[in-house]
């Protein structure tokens, strides 16, 4: 399976498997970058990348980056489409700084994870007249396993 990538900026550095078991493909900053406290702020990677469909391409942070930078993904995670794939369609890495004081990002540091998961593409909706089981099953600890 290939996926296309494009270098929109020629600084830009390619993702890379750490090794040859990793999940995802590292992502890396592709300029120095002051993160301000509390303000969402887009790191830019430099790349247009295709997912080769049934794949959808998630954004995940690395396990290290809150430990590391105080970084956190505001919205948990990216969802990438899959015609996110124009010229101006740049992969970015949308983080919040938790700490009082700026954090400066590096060019090619390190910084987030592009997961390829297969998705269900052809779905269509069909509204049903009544809850498709009869028993609720109740949720939110409703099995009283955490007390
Ligand atoms: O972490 C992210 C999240 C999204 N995107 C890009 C790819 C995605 O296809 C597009 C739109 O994302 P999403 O649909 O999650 O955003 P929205 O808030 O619904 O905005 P839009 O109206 O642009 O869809 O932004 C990123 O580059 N990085």
């Amino acid at each position: 399976m290939e996926l296309k990538v494009w270098r929109r900026d020629p600084r830009a550095r390619l993702p890379e498997k750490a090794s040859e078991g990793a999940v995802g493909f590292d992502l890396f900053a592709l300029e120095d970058q002051e993160i301000l406290p509390g303000e969402p702020t887009f790191i830019r990677t430099g790349l247009v990348i295709e997912a080769p469909r049934p794949y959808a391409m998630f954004v995940f942070p690395r396990s290290s980056l809150f430990r590391k930078k105080g970084l956190i993904f505001p919205h948990s995670a990216g969802v990438i489409d899959f015609d996110y794939c124009g010229e101006e369609d740049e992969l970015k890495i949308l983080v919040l700084n938790l700490r009082e004081e700026p954090v400066k990002v590096l060019a090619g540091e390190r910084i987030a994870q592009l997961v390829l998961l297969a998705v269900a593409t052809e779905v269509k909706l069909r509204e049903v007249p009544r809850p498709p089981r009869s028993i609720s099953r109740g949720g939110f600890g409703s099995t009283g396993g955490y007390r």
